[in-house]
């Protein structure tokens, strides 16, 4: 039996007939005939655009690797070198000043500032974590991680430490008294929590041993509820909830002169349901899977059954949050995180679909699908009805542009008002963020964020540069010049184009997941310098990194910033590159170590298992989550210096070959794991040094293209 179907003139994988006609079109009005007939009009529209767009990619890294091979670094000509990029089409005219005209956006886009989860769509138990992740107990958040000290007497232990909680207990005391001051007196002294009645009106008054008092701003309280027994009281700051539980006979709460058992933060306000970076999905097996889940989260009847702690436990989303109002009206409040999802880039194909024996661009299923499942929205996830499309990887204007009318088309063909698809820009690739005003005009109906701070950034960096010399290592390119103009301007430019109030300005991710301290102090400066969001790696990293946004109102900081000057290209092109190389012989063998090692232990993962986000020790032993757009970065990094004859061939492979050994050790636990160490022809191995040796010659140093050959390899073998 063929694995394909014929439908509108495409051949369908058969998976992906079944996925769309038995799950995903049901309870919809739109038919199978209109959806195929759609994705056909959408293949044969836009390919020949999607081919031609890669092409011209090609052709500029061309001349870039040409004028580096004549001139040498950027710094030996910084004025030649924009005149050039203007001369090529790389950099583009700017359009005159202009508002972004999007609508329809909710409330977590356009006027409240909170976290940004990411979480990869295809793990069920995670993606539903993140879904409900709008909700965190500070108490959990701040017991679990390193942001209360682990030394002494306050090192977690099995057992409860109590001065540990006591701790704990003082650090939350610490965010209340900062983000909702009492009128005399501090959080951490209160012996009770009470509300009372005062006219019509429910007050909110806390005992301390000087007396009774309120909140400096009464009208922080919002609502109450909960039973007799335990009760929650609802605060508000810069738009965000704090519920109070009131639990005296907990085991929590009886420690506490108040009963305060927790405090639990309004988190992630936004997830992103990922389809890229995060994930690997190869076929149409793997996709369904992914685009199974995101429907299931749209319905809302997703679920995951899974093991925890020796017992079953069945996930599911949670439901809203009611209370009553200070008023006396009801007060519901979101259980969820609004979900946007991540669609692929431009640069990947599928066989899912063939168009004429072709294989289509994952992207355009990518959008035809999602959005057809987003359908099922009823508001439960967007109040307002928009479909919000994260889009990776855009190089420059012309390619959101594509992307635009990509949506256009699917809009079209399913029956959808014009522009119910938003599309969040993420600002990546080097060309997008020398004309982000241009990509955000070619937006500007639809643009719901503009993002930094990403690592795919770096690594189109150093693969611009590929001829321009040897880059630092990857620590240190992250610290350059370079990097804060790009900060720089993606606030000011989205400020510009009118984003205050409207959309989101956000910043990156935090790729040390166990390191929430660090993230503490690195964070804190997001909303100061104008994010409405940043992106987090977990649930904890959420609740935590909220309290950020009680610390800062952000759009007090986007007017501070408003008129400041923008930092002009020459910055943004400075990255630093050297022909003579300043480190040591043990320097650079480390620096290739950790490289080798954060590679292998991704790859690993990935090849083997479908795993496409990992947390994996570094040479340091500091667990980094790493994903494509890390592993971009680490392969360029060994390409260039490989590149540069910092290191030769033979180094690199020996080097992976040792550290082949160093992935097995750390994953001797996982009974499905295949050691690389004896056996350096297998996929996985292979794969990762590919992508090092390789590295240069990958489409702008993309790992997609190699991971998805090796993963197939694995999955063709696996089947037989
Ligand atoms: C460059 C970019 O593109 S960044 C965007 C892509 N990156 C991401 O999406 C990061 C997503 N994060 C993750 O996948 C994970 O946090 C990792 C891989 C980094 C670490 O995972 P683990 O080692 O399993 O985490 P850890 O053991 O500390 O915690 C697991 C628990 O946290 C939860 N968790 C961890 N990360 C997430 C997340 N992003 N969303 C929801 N839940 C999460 C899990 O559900 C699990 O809880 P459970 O047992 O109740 O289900
Ligand atoms: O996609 C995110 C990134 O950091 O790259
Ligand atoms: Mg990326």
């Amino acid at each position: 039996m063929t694995d394909y179907l014929t439908k509108s003139g495409l051949s369908v994988h058969r998976l992906l007939v079944d996925f769309v006609e038995k799950e995903a079109l049901p309870g919809l009005e739109v038919s199978a005939d209109q959806f195929w007939d759609g994705l056909a009009g959408l293949a044969r529209e836009h390919v020949p655009t999607n081919v031609r767009l890669l092409a011209k990619r090609d052709e500029i890294q061309g001349k870039i690797d040409d004028w580096h091979r004549r001139y040498g670094p950027v710094a030996n000509n910084p004025q030649g070198y924009e005149f050039f990029l203007r001369d090529i089409g790389y950099v583009v005219d700017e359009p005159d000043d202009f508002t972004i005209e999007v609508e329809g956006l909710d409330p977590e886009i356009s006027s409240i500032c909170g976290p940004q989860l990411v979480v990869p769509v295809s793990n069920a138990r995670y993606a539903l974590n993140a879904a409900n992740a709008r909700w965190g107990s500070l108490y959990d958040a701040l017991y679990g991680t390193d942001v209360i000290s682990r030394e002494g007497a306050l090192a977690p232990g099995k057992a409860y430490n109590a001065d540990r909680g006591a701790a704990v207990v003082s650090r939350a005391a610490q965010f209340l008294d900062e983000a909702f001051p009492l009128a005399e007196g501090s959080h951490a002294d209160a012996t009770g929590y009470h509300v009372i009645k005062d006219g019509e009106q429910q007050v909110f008054v806390v005992d301390t041993a000087a007396g009774r008092t309120g909140l400096r701003d009464p009208s922080a309280f919002v609502g109450y509820g909960g039973t007799e027994e335990r009760g929650e009281l609802v605060l508000r700051h810069n738009g965000l909830h704090a519920v109070l539980v009131i639990d005296p006979k907990s085991t929590i709460g009886a420690t506490h002169a108040a009963g305060l058992s927790d405090v639990i933060i309004e988190a992630a306000l936004t997830t992103i349901q990922d389809c890229e970076d995060s994930v690997a999905a190869v076929d149409a097996e793997d996709k369904v899977g992914v685009y199974r889940n995101w429907l299931g989260l749209m319905q809302g009847t997703l679920e995951d059954t899974f093991e925890k702690g020796g017992k079953a436990l069945t996930r599911r989303l949670n439901a809203d949050r009611e209370y009553k109002g200070v008023n006396g009206q009801p007060l519901v409040l979101k259980g969820r995180s609004l979900l946007l999802v991540r669609n692929v880039g431009h640069l990947m194909t599928t066989d899912a679909v063939l168009l004429e024996g072709k294989p289509i661009g994952e992207g355009l299923m990518d959008a035809a699908v999602t959005a057809l499942c987003a359908m099922h929205d009823k508001g439960g996830n967007s109040r307002s009805g928009a479909i919000y499309v994260v889009k990776p990887k855009m190089h420059g204007p012309e390619e959101v542009s594509f992307a635009c009318a990509i949506f256009a088309s699917v809009e079209g063909f399913l029956g959808l008002a014009p522009n119910t698809i938003k599309i969040g820009i993420m600002d990546e690739e080097r060309r997008t963020s020398a004309n982000l005003k241009a990509a955000i005009h070619a937006a500007r109906q639809r643009v719901f964020f503009i993002n930094t701070g990403f690592l795919d950034r770096t690594g189109d960096e150093i693969h611009t540069s590929m001829e321009a010399g040897a880059v630092l290592r990857k620590d240190e390119i992250k610290s350059e010049r370079w990097i804060s103009s790009y900060e720089d301007r993606n606030v000011l430019i989205g400020l510009s184009c009118g984003f205050s109030g409207r959309a989101q300005i956000g910043k990156g991710m935090w790729a040390r997941p166990d390191d929430m301290a660090a993230m503490m102090d690195a964070k804190a400066g997001h909303p100061n310098a104008g994010a409405n969001t940043a992106w987090v790696p977990s649930p904890t990293a959420a609740t935590l990194h909220a309290l950020h946004y009680h610390q800062v109102d952000v759009f007090e900081a986007q007017k501070r910033r408003h008129n400041q000057a923008l930092p002009g290209l020459g910055d943004l092109f400075s990255m630093p590159t050297q022909v003579a190389y300043s480190l040591s012989r043990e320097e650079i063998v480390r620096e290739l170590e950790n490289n080798a090692q954060g590679i292998l232990g991704y790859v690993v993962r990935w090849v083997q298992q479908g795993v496409g986000c990992s947390k994996v020790p570094d040479i340091n032993n500091v667990g980094l989550m790493e994903d494509r757009a890390t592993c971009r970065i680490s392969s360029q990094a060994v390409a260039n210096w490989l590149r540069h004859g910092l290191v030769s061939r033979d180094e690199v492979t020996s080097v992976f070959e040792r550290m082949a050994a160093v992935v097995d050790e750390q994953n001797a636990g996982d009974p499905i794991y295949r050691p690389m160490a004896d056996n350096f022809q297998s996929v996985a191995f292979q794969a990762a040094l590919d992508l090092a040796l390789h590295g240069a010659d990958q489409p702008s140093g993309y790992t997609e293209p190699l991971l998805h050959a090796a993963r197939r390899k694995v999955k063709a073998r696996d089947a037989k």
